[in-house]
């Protein structure tokens, strides 16, 4: 993705060579997204049919969050940005007139398309939300997540070992180097700076600036530097996965467009529907559960399918680098800090991190400052990402083990504990969030509120003293303009039958 970016953006004016290891493989997980993607793939010109039938897309329009409040039941997190009544939001209002007992379903359109597994696009390639129609007067294209006044409505899935292969021929096609080499070492000069990396078949290369795209082994950023780590752990203690790749036959079966977060036992699991096959992962933490048991709980959960497949075990290192950039050196990914895949934010960080650097970038100079505010920015962004998932822990309404008691009585990080409580009294707005930029607007942490069922919530005093008839209208509309839409919009796996062709 950086490699793929930075050409992009800056063409012949920098070279760019990726060192890559054949005995390494990476991760392979990370096939959810954020519904700010889309502009990735704009920015460098592709096409949803260029790329969705190479690396068996699908669509995401909301995360379906099963089990968190009490065993069977469900709520979706929507890309779908809240209506206002009056200057109240529809949900403050729901909260006061009621409604089906559903606010996902009576406030947004979104958690019907994902209940009858609709696509978000019609036959002719129409989007079923007209403002965000692709205008060719207006591409998206070259615009970046910091310009977006609006919310797309779907993110992508998508197989995460061909992504990686279909972008690394694109960067190449368009001047990448590619070496395949391990990186042995990667001494550094007198001042601390990496002076070069040593490779163990193509010698010494030397650059400008080195972006480590290695992964939780943090080979230069970890290793190299020495940068301190600082865990997350104490307030999110996942720290490891076992995940499965189940084949399946989607025509048969349906593809809901959506990732699943089913809650466990020790924590979650995710299921992912490619266009032809299951991405699925027990998310745990090692305190509470051993990965032999954690395999027997996610091999249960798939069912049958999961037979004769091989599970992978992965260890997390939840947290961030101190910096993100050190010297010359900027870590991007997994080698500069993660937190668990719940929400699907791993990418988007990379994606926001990359726009970062494409902004700080050093030119031929080394200005500090650029560094320190790259750093500045990328540091809130997870740590809003870290806020929002902790809410999902100490908002769940399950209370039925340690793990989800421990949950509660965990400490969240400073200003959380103030705005928590704030929430109880009216629902989250921009006043009372997380105030930087980390992807998550305040209907997402009011999506959450609601749903999760454990914070005590109330409607705004004020709204007794208003009209609330217009609000019913509202609620009205929505449920009309939902049932029109999934009488008429085809089926996710009917519109990609047609695109993957
Ligand atoms: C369990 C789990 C689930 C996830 N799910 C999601 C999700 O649904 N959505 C999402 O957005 N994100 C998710 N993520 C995060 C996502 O997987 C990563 O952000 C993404 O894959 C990027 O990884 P990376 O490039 O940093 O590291 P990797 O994929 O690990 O790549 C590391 C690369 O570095 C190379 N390398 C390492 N050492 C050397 C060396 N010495 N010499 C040469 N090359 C070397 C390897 O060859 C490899 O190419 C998930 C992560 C985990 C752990």
């Amino acid at each position: 993705m950086t490699a793929s970016y930075l050409r992009a953006a800056f063409a012949d004016s920098v070279d760019v060579t990726v060192v890559e290891s054949r005995r390494i493989g990476t991760i392979g997980v990370g096939e959810a997204t954020f519904s700010t993607v889309r502009h990735f793939f704009d920015y460098l010109g592709l096409s949803e049919a260029d790329w969705m039938p190479e690396c068996n897309g699908t669509y995401k329009l909301a995360v379906r969050l099963e089990d968190w409040r009490a065993p069977g039941t469900y709520f979706y997190h929507p890309f779908e940005r809240m209506r206002v009544v009056d200057g109240v939001p529809l949900t403050d209002w729901w909260q006061k007139v009621g409604g089906t007992g559903r606010f996902d379903r009576d406030c947004f359109l979104i958690p019907w398309l994902c209940d009858a597994k609709a696509s978000p696009r019609y036959l002719d390639h129409r989007l079923f939300e007209q403002d965000f129609e692709d205008d060719p007067d207006r591409p998206l294209y070259r615009t970046t997540l910091a310009e977006q006044n609006t919310q797309f409505p779907y993110a992508y899935h998508f197989d995460a070992s061909l992504l990686a292969d279909f972008l690394c021929r694109h960067a190449v096609e368009r001047g990448v180097r590619r070496i395949v080499d391990d990186v042995v070492d990667a001494p550094l000069d007198e001042r601390g700076w990496i002076d070069r990396l040593v490779t163990r078949e193509h010698g010494d290369l030397t650059a400008d600036l080195y972006v480590d795209c290695s992964g939780f082994r943090s080979r230069l950023l970890g290793d190299a530097l020495a940068e301190p780590f600082r865990s997350f752990q104490d307030a999110l203690p996942n720290d490891r996965a076992v995940a499965l790749r189940v084949p399946v036959d989607t025509a048969v079966r349906g593809i809901r467009p959506c990732t699943t977060a089913t809650a466990q036992d020790a924590g979650w699991i995710w299921t992912i529907p490619l266009y032809d096959r299951i991405g699925t992962g027990y998310v745990y933490a090692s305190d509470y559960c051993g990965p032999e048991e954690a395999e027997r709980a996610l091999r249960d959960f798939v069912g049958p399918d999961a037979a004769d497949l091989e599970a992978n075990h992965i260890r997390m290192r939840i947290g961030r680098s101190e910096r993100a950039w050190v010297n010359n050196c900027v870590g991007i990914g997994l080698s500069a800090g993660f937190v668990e895949p719940l929400q699907s934010t791993g990418i988007f960080l990379i994606q926001h991190a990359i726009e970062q650097l494409v902004r700080y970038f050093p030119g031929t100079g080394r200005d500090p400052v650029l560094r320190g505010t790259y750093n500045l920015s990328t540091a809130r962004a997870i740590e809003g990402v870290r806020e929002f998932l902790i809410l999902h822990y100490r908002g769940a309404a399950r209370t039925d083990n340690d793990y989800w008691r421990d949950a509660k009585r965990r400490a969240v990080p400073d200003d959380m504990a103030a705005r928590l409580e704030q929430w109880g009294s009216k629902l989250p707005d921009n006043d009372t969030t997380y105030p930087y930029y980390h992807a998550f607007e305040p209907y997402s942490y009011v999506c959450m509120a609601l749903g999760l069922g454990g914070i005590p919530l109330r409607h705004p005093p004020a709204l007794d003293l208003f009209d609330a008839r217009p609000a019913r209208v509202e609620l009205a509309r929505v449920r009309e303009q939902a049932r029109k839409l999934v009488d008429t919009l085809p089926s996710q796996a009917e519109y990609l039958s047609g695109l993957h062709r």
